[in-house]
């Protein structure tokens, strides 16, 4: 099976939910036109880092910008991921939401590891949960940026049968080369296919380094970004999965008896 993904790799206005959605929107009808079975856009699109106004930027899960993206996503009959700021009473989560493509939420997703050099856990609960979930295109599972340094998260994934592993993100330019290495890495230990968005842009601290890719099991990069916005597709085999798994069996030969 083939699955077509476009990457949402944009600009964003700090703050500023209406001009984000406008883009997002854009970006949707475009990702439509080339064919895209999945569109992901980066980590917290709707406001970027305005954490210190968290609570008033956030919509509960299933309104404000949650509802525009399932919309979005059955309008344009593609499924949707990217993550928002998700008020539940009164905490603030940073939220990565699936909607498939006739715009029903397949799956959420907390942050679970929050970056204190951004001050998230300042600001953001932690997400408790770290599940897979199935879609149209198998078993697949989320991480949100500084996720992707834990790799127990990600092995937790691929043994629990995930094979498409998907990362919304902001990751500042001046460590883009951790970026880069970390999810090929993800994919060639986990044998998995790693779909990741990064903005482009700055904030009042950041500038912010795209380099969105897909990424094969074998850890091949099928597509990479700039630093520029843009919509970037690729379509991946998904049966590679399984056979890298059938070829290479890394999870039969680990020693758990050793770690
Ligand atoms: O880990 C990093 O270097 C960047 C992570 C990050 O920017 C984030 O989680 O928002």
């Amino acid at each position: 099976m083939q699955l077509t993904v476009a990457l949402g790799q944009i600009a964003l206005v700090l703050g500023d939910r209406e001009a984000n959605l406008a883009t997002v929107r854009q970006i949707a009808a475009r990702a439509e036109m080339v064919g895209a079975d999945l569109l992901v856009l980066p980590e917290l699109w709707g406001t970027g880092y305005m954490l210190e106004q968290a609570h008033t930027l956030s919509d509960p899960l299933g309104k404000g910008l949650f509802e525009e993206v399932a919309i979005l996503a059955a309008r344009h009959h593609l499924a949707i991921i990217g993550s928002l700021l998700e008020r539940d009473g009164k905490q603030v989560y940073n939220t990565a939401t699936l909607y498939d493509a006739q715009g029903k939420r397949l799956h959420s997703y907390r942050k679970t590891h929050l970056i204190g050099l951004m001050q998230e856990d300042q600001y953001l609960g932690a997400g408790q949960q770290a599940e897979i979930f199935d879609t149209a295109w198998g078993k697949s599972a989320c991480a949100i940026c500084y996720d992707l340094r834990f790799p127990e998260l990600f092995r937790r994934y691929a043994l629990a049968g995930a094979g498409v592993i998907i990362i919304p993100a902001e990751w500042p330019t001046v460590r883009i080369e951790h970026w880069r290495t970390l999810l090929r890495a993800r994919a060639i230990e986990n044998q998995a296919v790693v779909i990741a968005c990064n903005r482009v842009g700055s904030d009042r601290a950041n500038q912010f380094g795209g380099h969105s890719v897909v990424i094969d099991p074998w850890g091949n990069v099928l597509v990479e970004g700039d630093d520029q916005s843009g919509l970037l597709t690729a379509s991946v085999d998904l049966d590679s999965v399984a056979k890298a798994r059938d070829f290479l069996p890394v999870f039969r030969d680990r020693r758990v008896d050793l770690y």
